[in-house]
């Protein structure tokens, strides 16, 4: 385990059978459906790649970079689209990809915004959730797992751009970011 880690949360072998699990049950409400599989970058990208590959059935690729916590642990409270998707939404039905909805800012921003243009649907899949952090109350329609009130890496998952190469999901110890 990681020096900075203070506890592994998911293991590997724990997150890979979730996301199975999730895969499954995507394959089988798509049925006859083209999902624009619409990954929010840099964090969401190891959920996003294993995820895809648990889905039957045509899917498409496109990718946003958004941020809004930078080198901090809180939320910026804006969402700044830094990389928009490349496809056009007219009609698609899209599945958002995050690796963790914490405030919720982030997802309550983007799923209006596709809808705005014209989306026939819009559903969100995130590994992990933090409800006791909500500051906007977002649908999610597909969660891997609920998380206490902690700052985590590993599995795309960063802090200030590191740790996010750990094949597990951890605790980032506190003096790792309050000095
Ligand atoms: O629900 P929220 O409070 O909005 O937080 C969730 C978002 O914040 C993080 O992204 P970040 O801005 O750190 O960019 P990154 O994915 O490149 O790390 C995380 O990856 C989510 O996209
Ligand atoms: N870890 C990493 N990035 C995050 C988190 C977290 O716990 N919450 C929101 N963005
Ligand atoms: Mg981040």
């Amino acid at each position: 385990m990681h020096s900075d880690v203070k506890q592994v949360l998911f293991t590997e072998e724990q997150i890979k059978a979730r996301v199975r699990e999730l895969g499954a049950q995507i394959t089988n409400d798509y049925k006859g459906k083209n999902i624009l599989l619409c990954g929010i970058l840099k964090g969401a990208v190891t959920f996003f790649t294993d995820l895809a590959r648990c889905i039957d059935g045509p899917v498409e690729f496109d990718f946003m970079v958004c941020s809004s916590y930078g080198a901090s642990t809180t939320s910026s409270g804006f969402v700044k689209i830094r990389k928009d998707l490349d496809s056009d939404v007219r009609g698609r039905d899209i599945l958002i990809v995050e690796d963790i909805i914490d405030t919720g800012v982030t997802l309550s921003k983007l799923k209006p915004l596709l809808l705005e243009r014209g989306a026939a649907s819009v559903k969100i899949a995130t590994l992990l959730s933090k409800p006791s952090r909500r500051k906007v109350d977002i649908p999610v329609d597909y969660n891997g797992f609920e998380i206490p009130d902690a700052f985590v890496v590993g599995y795309g998952l960063d802090y200030n751009s590191r740790y996010r190469n750990l094949p597990y999901i951890g605790v980032l110890k506190e003096e790792v970011y309050s000095h």
